[in-house]
């Protein structure tokens, strides 16, 4: 039997609509509209693509969104100047810094810049301790929406066996910390990991997220696990000339045979990133205003 295919641009959607809700909700009982700046520094035109993307689910949810484009060659001093402008405006409540940022400059001293209430990329010291310890972070929005997607297809995550293949800050961190909170039992699976096909055998939840594409084959998968493929890798297309394909880090032709339900690249995990986006910067408005999060857009 065929794995479920888990469609992440159709719950993608309805997050955005609950986020739309809330905006709505916000603007007609307190007067507030949420804001939502990015800041670009460059021309690296996969951002830019992300950055657009990120601007037009903004104003369709209501939001205000503040647009930051800066040349290649800026300041870290200039960039700064600019994230504590944004820190100090309070019609502002999530500041995102796009990433990769040009080579002069650092994201963790970037990320460390941006004021812990409105990181609504969940990436700073503040908000990896928080959700290492059990507070209110704002989490990284990819293991976020990993998270909504697996919360969607169990009854409950307690107890299951979990692999995540990756251990980035951005990503295998958190989505290891989200797990462990839902009472997963969690292995961080990496590079050094001795027999990587053998521990990722033994998972009912397999998140993949090494960056190396297709490196995860159907016979590393358990009969009826839930894989969640966070890879992107842009290929030369196979039947296409001179075109490009999106692939996972999972090979889907194997694991779809057997799997019991699976996120496809593209339409999978890509999707709730920015769903989630606008989710955290409710929840980072909210808190602003001294107002409870909405419980289904937070972890
Ligand atoms: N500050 C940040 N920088 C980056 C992040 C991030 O979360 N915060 N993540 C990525 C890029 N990214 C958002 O910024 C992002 C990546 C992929 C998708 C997505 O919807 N992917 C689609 C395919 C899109 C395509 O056709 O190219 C999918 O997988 O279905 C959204 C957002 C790096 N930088």
């Amino acid at each position: 039997m065929t794995a479920k295919i888990i469609d992440g641009k159709a719950f993608a959607a309805d997050v955005r609509s609950q986020v739309a809700e809330h905006v709505e909700r916000l603007k007609a009982d307190h007067g507030i509209t949420p804001g939502l700046a990015v800041v670009l520094v460059g021309e690296d035109p996969a951002s830019e693509v992300y950055v657009s993307h990120k601007h037009k689910a903004t104003v369709e949810v209501g939001m205000q969104s503040f647009e930051h484009k800066l040349p290649a060659d800026t300041s870290e001093e200039d960039l700064f100047a600019l994230i504590d402008k944004l820190n100090a405006d309070p019609s502002v409540h999530g500041i995102l810094c796009q990433f990769p940022v040009p080579d002069h400059l650092d994201e963790r001293r970037t990320v460390a810049r941006i004021d812990p209430a409105k990181d609504v990329d969940g990436l700073s010291v503040t908000n990896a301790g928080l959700l290492a310890t059990g507070g209110e972070a704002l989490v990284s929005c990819t293991p976020l929406g990993c998270l909504m997607l697996l919360r969607a297809e169990f009854e409950s995550l307690s107890g299951k066996e979990a692999v995540v293949i990756g251990r980035s800050n951005l990503f295998g961190k958190p989505m290891g910390q989200l797990l462990l909170a839902d009472n997963c039992t969690v292995t961080i699976a990496h590079s050094r990991t001795k027999d990587l096909a053998e521990v990722c055998r033994r998972a009912d939840i397999l998140v993949a997220a090494v960056g190396r594409a297709e490196m995860v084959r159907g016979d590393w998968v358990k009969p009826g696990a839930t894989v969640i493929d966070v890879g992107i890798s842009r290929v030369p297309h196979p039947e296409k000339p001179g075109k490009t394909k999106l692939i996972g880090d999972v090979n889907f032709e194997e694991a779809v045979e057997v799997a019991g339900a699976i996120t496809p690249v593209p339409g999978g995990v890509g999707p709730m990133t920015i769903a989630c986006l606008l989710a955290n910067t409710i929840t980072a408005c909210c808190r602003a205003n001294g107002l409870e999060a909405p419980k289904g857009l937070t972890a």
